[in-house]
Order: C-alpha cells, then structure tokens, then sequence
C-alpha cells in the first residue's frame, strides 16, 4: 500500500466512526424526544446532528447502515400503550437544509425537475402554511363521528390516543354531511400561555418541569389518565388527511377550506404562492410574527397545491417529494473545533480561541469562537478535535457552549496554554487568584502596543496632547512606533504625511511631546504601564523608592513594605522589572532625553504638609483639584475623599457642598485657596 492509500484508509476509517457515533448519539436523542417526551437537546442541535449524517450518507453511501436513523420517522409507539397501524403511513417532512431564500428556490428546483417543467412553464401553484411544533396525530370519523385518534409513532404504527383527544374542545366529536370516512390529520399542540401555566402548576406540585410546549403537548396527550389531559387545554390544528372514502376537494388549500367549514380548526396564516419567491416572502413574513404568535411554530411548510400534481411527485423514502419544511437559521448548532491558538489582547491578555469548522448560525457563518480563559477551558473539557455546541443569537458573540462527549474522536488532543505571549515571546503569568495570563511585555509587545500608547500619553501618565485612538493605531500600523520610546524618535516630516494632519496640529503634537520629556517619577511610573500599578501606587512607589533605580532593583520583601502593595502587586511589578526588553524600553526613553527630578533620600517629615490630611471641596478660584492635590501630595500631605476627626483641613472653594458643613460640625479648620498658598510657603496657618 503506498502513503496516500494508507492515508485513505485511514480518513476512511475517521468518517465510519463518525458516522456511527452520529447514528448511536440520533438514535439516544430520538428515544427521549419521542419516546420519553424528555428531550436533553434543543431541536435545532438534533437537526444539525441529523443533517451532518445525512451529508456523509450523501457522500460515503458504502458506510450506510441498514439501521440508520435517516431511514426511519418518529419512534415506536411504548410497550404499554395501545397500538394502532395506519391504513395509510404518517411520515415525515423533508426539511431545506439551506435557511436562506436559497431554501425555497431548491425546493421549488426540485419540483420542477420532478414534474419536467421547463422554464416557459408556468410557476408552481403552492400552499404555505405554519409548521406547528406539536405532535402529528391521525383522528378517524366514521360516519361524522370521532372514533380513534392516533399518535404518528414510527410512521406506521401509532398510539391510541383516542381518550384524550376527545378532550380537545376546539375539536368537533361530531361532523354533519361528512363523507363515511375521512381521518384528518393535524398537529395538536399546546399554546405558550398555557405551557406556562401548567409548568406553574407543576412547580407548585414539585413536579417535573416541562422543556418546551411541544414536551409538554406530547406529555398531555400520551398521559394513561384523560382526566388529567381534560385540565391541560390541548389545541389542534388540521393540515392534511389519511385515509377517506370521498374525493371532497382537487387542491390542498380547498381540501383545508373544506375542514375549515366542517368545524376543524384550521390556521389563518395560510396563502397561496406562485413561484419561489413567493415562497420565500412567506417565510420571511412569517419569521417577523412569529414571535407574536399564541404558539410555537420551527418553520414553515410549503406543499404543492395540486393534489394531481402531488400524486405524480410521490414519495422518496420517509417524506413526501411534493413538501418541505423551511426552518428559521439555527441559533444553535454543532461543529468541530479544529484548532486552538492564541490571541493576545490590547492589555496583554491571553485568549484561547477555538477555531471552528465554519458553520451557519443565528444567521451568519462563524469560524472562531472565544474560550475567554483557562479555566473557562478547563471547565468546558474542551479538546482539538471535539464536536461542540455553538450558539449564537440575535447580535451576540458566539459562544460554545458544551462539548458533546459522546462525539469526540480517538485522536482528540489537549490544549495547553503557552507560558509564553505567542506575539512577543515575554512570559506569560497567571498570579494567583486572577483567571487571565497576560503577557508580561508591555512595553514592546506588538499586541499592546496601541494601548501602551494611549495609556503612555494620557493626561494623568505624560500628558501628551493630540495622540487619540485613530492616531495612535496608524502610527502602530505603519510601523513607526513599535514599542513607546519611538514616541521621542517621531518626525514632522512623517506626521505631516498623515491624512487629515495640517502643519499646525503637525507642529503642536511635537512641542507636547518635547514638552512631555520632563516628567515627575510617579508619572513616568504610571506612565509604563506596570500591570496593577495605578496613578496611586505609581505615587507611593515614588515617595517610597524615590529613585527609579531602587525602584527596578526592590525584591519582594521591599516592595511589600510599600503602603498599599500587596502580594498580588508586589510579584507582577516583580515580573513587569525582571524583563530585559522593558528595561531596555525604559533606558531609550531615558537616552531620548525623558528626565524627573530625582529626590534621594529626603526625610519626609521635613516636608511641610508632612502628617496632614487635606479635603478637598467646591471650586478653587485658580487651582484645578488635581494641581493642588499634586502640591499637597508633593508637601508630604496626603489627600482624602471624605472628611473625618482626622481631617487637618478643608480647602474649600465656591459652591462647596457637604463637606463644608461636616467640616463645622467637627469643628475641622477650613481655608481658601489663598490661606492654602500662604501656608504652603509658610509652613503653617496664618
Ligand atoms: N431534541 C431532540 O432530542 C429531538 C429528537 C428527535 C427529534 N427532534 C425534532 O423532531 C424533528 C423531527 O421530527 P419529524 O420527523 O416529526 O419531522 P419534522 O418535525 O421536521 O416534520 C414533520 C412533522 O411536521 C409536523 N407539521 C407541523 N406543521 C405541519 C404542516 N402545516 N403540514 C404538515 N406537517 C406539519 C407534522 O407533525 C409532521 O409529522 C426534528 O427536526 C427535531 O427538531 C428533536
Ligand atoms: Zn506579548
């Protein structure tokens, strides 16, 4: 055997197995969905399981299975019940696998095919109708009265039903000038406001809770006791016929007029279509009502109206050629996850992201799906090579939202997150207590570097004016700035040569930067962008440190006796000073000419405001509140929010609120901005 045939067969032998775990899994769901009226999974993901067998069944037919669930309609009736065979087979729908308009063009195609209409003939007369989402049942009337009813079952053999049925109200128990037999066939279902009245019902009782209306409408009517069936108010609406001993109509829709006239409830949203795409305004009309709707419904129906017409079509297998379903887009289905890679965030955050064998829901194609962190990953169990759930609705992120064990293939491998940023090569750390690894490069990682910009120029880092979002991503896109020290290496010449960048703004961004080159300590360290280090901490790391040196060589012990670090902040400033590529961005911001007045070793009680609490309020004739909490910070003081016994003093300006009055009451000493500047200079109170 060569390599390709050796590869073949073992490609072969992946589908085989796929194929029967699809057909196991099919054959599970159909057991509790029509057996035990307990489905565990939502119909659009029954669906999409269906249609992935139904395609390889297409496409490997040698792998097909006598048994396969494709074949087969419904379930078998339960050993308990009483069995009844049809005179005439109840089968199923084909269902348009394409939810687009496409859907009611290929039926329309395949019709005309069938029929060998060419395209000078006429378009094809249809009946659009609601696909109701209950159970078909087979009621007989012999002689205008109802003597059985009927649940579907395996197509050919049903349930007796006939008790319950008969406590249908909307339904006639009698029909006059009826012919000597006619069985109606329709969908008894329940309406949602009573499926929320019954599962109330069942919660007061402590009972099982029902899934849906249609679990609940087959719970209903397969209950042993029609007393209990008598208090749920089934409803049922007709839509065809089985066996009859009298033609009574040539078309579906007079056929639907007719029962409509004997008393059979029969659905208003009903119309006649010519072509496809009429077809298709039906069903998209009908997708904008349909929550409005008193019931559920999974699509729409669309038969060919000519029961002539309908007789030459036929049958193939379970469905009948002159129908088909059109169902809404799937909000969620399966797929496979075919890889997992990494994405790195603005903030250095590491996300694990599945890469998914691209699959229709909620009405787009997606391709990738977030699996946010690793315990998000851990939990979910998810594996390369497993078969997930994807749900998305409306316009939200698709999400996966479980594995389906049961599908998951021999070669099924483990992600592992990296240790590393796959963007920059930095370590990545996951601290203790916090679910996201974040890249440890800020200062020259590609994937941050917009951020770090924006975050290096804000007013409270180095205050550069005019670099905003839109800028700062162009300048990272034409590659001028790769890490934020080329901030200083930025020429006229390349601003200027931006669109919508006049020699004015060109000239004033540069002065803001030379501007910005002297700088305090506390800003430059907030500036940098160290992970948990805040304006505040930036601000007791100065005061502490005092040197940016002492700063980049403190350990964990020293950087813990910093007032307000913690272990959590002390090891990722730890992390942020131990990579080489951050101290070599910080000493080329320092050869660009960025400088701060370094203090050494001050004894901080020599300054002025040393030990006193400053609070400030209302409007100051001149200082802004971060001007004077910077004069106040930088005199040793320090500055609080609210105000308390031990307050020193109130600065206060025009319109002060609360504080002013707190202040009397405490008997806080309170001054203006004047009396602040004096004492300031002074030292002390005037
Ligand atoms: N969640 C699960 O575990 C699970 C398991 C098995 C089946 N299912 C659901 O059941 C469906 C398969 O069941 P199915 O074979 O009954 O096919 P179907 O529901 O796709 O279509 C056929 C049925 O449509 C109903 N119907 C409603 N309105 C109609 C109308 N106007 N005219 C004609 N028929 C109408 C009839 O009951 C008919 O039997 C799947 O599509 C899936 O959604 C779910
Ligand atoms: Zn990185």
């Amino acid at each position: 055997m060569n390599m390709s045939a050796k590869k073949d067969s073992a490609k072969d032998l992946e589908i085989q197995k796929r194929m029967e775990q699809l057909a196991d899994e099919i054959n599970k769901h159909n057991q509790a969905y029509y057996v035990d009226n307990n489905p565990t999974i939502s119909d659009e993901l029954y669906d999409s399981l269906f249609q992935e067998l139904v395609r390889l069944e297409q496409q490997y037919p040698q792998f097909k299975t006598l048994f396969s669930p494709t074949e087969r309609v419904g379930a078998a009736a339960r050993t308990e019940a009483v069995k009844v065979k049809h005179k005439i087979p109840l089968l199923s729908i084909h269902t348009e696998t394409d939810y687009t308009a496409q859907g009611a063009y290929d039926f329309d195609g395949r019709v005309r095919r069938e029929l060998e209409l060419t395209p000078q003939d006429p378009p094809v007369e249809y009946d659009c109708e609601l696909k109701f989402d209950g159970l078909a049942v087979n009621i007989r009337y012999e002689k205008g009265i109802l003597v059985q009813a009927t649940t579907r079952g395996d197509g050919y053999e049903g349930e007796d039903v006939t008790a319950n049925v008969r406590t249908i109200k909307t339904l006639p128990l009698k029909v006059e000038n009826f012919p000597d037999i006619f069985e109606v066939r329709g969908e008894v279902i329940l309406h949602k406001s009573e499926f929320k009245r019954i599962n109330e019902e069942q919660k007061a009782e402590g009972q099982k809770l029902f899934a849906n209306p249609r679990n609940a409408a087959a719970g209903c009517l397969r209950q042993l006791d029609p007393s209990v069936t008598a208090r749920r108010n089934l409803s049922f609406y007709a839509y065809g016929y089985g066996e009859v001993s009298e033609t009574v109509a040539n078309k579906h829709s007079e056929l639907l007029d007719y029962l409509k006239s004997k008393g059979f409830p029969v659905a208003d949203t009903r119309v006649l279509a010519y072509g496809p795409e009429e077809l298709q305004n039906f069903h998209v009309r009908v997708e904008k009502i349909r929550d409005d709707l008193p019931f559920d419904i999974d699509g729409v129906v669309y038969k060919v109206n000519s029961f002539a017409l309908q007789r030459s079509l036929g049958f193939v297998s379970r469905e009948p050629r002159w129908a088909c379903a059109h169902k809404y887009p799937p909000q969620e289905v399966q797929t496979v996850v075919q890889d997992i890679t990494i994405q790195v965030g603005r903030t250095g955050k590491l996300t694990p992201v599945a890469r998914l064998k691209p699959v229709f829901v909620g009405g787009t194609t997606i391709s990738n799906a977030s699996l946010h962190n690793e315990e998000f990953l851990q939990n979910m169990g998810v594996k390369i090579g497993d078969t997930v759930v994807v749900r998305r609705a409306g316009d939200v992120i698709p999400e996966i939202v479980r594995v389906i064990k049961e599908l998951r293939p021999d070669n099924a491998r483990d992600f592992v997150m990296p240790e590393f940023c796959p963007v920059c090569g930095s370590h990545a750390y996951k601290e203790e207590g916090e679910k996201d690894r974040k890249c440890t490069g800020g200062l020259f990682c590609q994937a941050q570097c917009v951020q770090s910009i924006l975050h290096f120029v804000s007013r409270k880092a180095m205050g550069i004016d005019g670099i905003g979002e839109k800028l700062a991503e162009q300048l990272v896109e034409k590659g001028w700035v790769k890490n934020i020290s080329d901030i200083y290496r930025l020429t006229k010449e390349q601003f200027v040569s931006l669109e919508r960048m006049g020699e004015k703004s060109a000239d004033n961004l540069l002065a803001s930067i030379e501007k910005s080159k002297s700088t305090t300590l506390e800003k430059f360290l907030y500036a940098i962008s160290i992970p948990d280090v805040g304006e505040s901490t930036a601000r007791t790391l100065a005061n502490h440190f005092r040197t940016l040196k002492a700063c980049e060589d403190a350990g964990l012990e020293q950087l813990l006796e910093v007032d307000d670090v913690g272990m959590s902040t002390a090891e990722k400033i730890l992390h942020f000073f131990a990579e080489p590529k951050n101290l070599q961005v910080i000493q080329e911001l320092q050869d660009l000419g960025v400088h701060w007045e370094e203090k050494g070793e001050v004894d901080a009680s020599e300054l002025v405001f040393s030990g006193m609490t400053f609070v400030l309020t209302g409007t100051l004739p001149t200082l802004s509140r971060d001007e004077a909490s910077d004069m106040i910070r930088k005199a040793g003081g320090k500055v609080s929010g609210s105000v308390s016994k031990k307050t020193s003093y109130v600065l206060a300006g025009e319109a002060a609120g609360s504080k002013l009055v707190k202040a009397q009451a405490l008997s806080v000493p309170i001054i203006s901005e004047e009396q602040f500047m004096v004492m300031l200079v002074q030292g002390k109170e005037e």
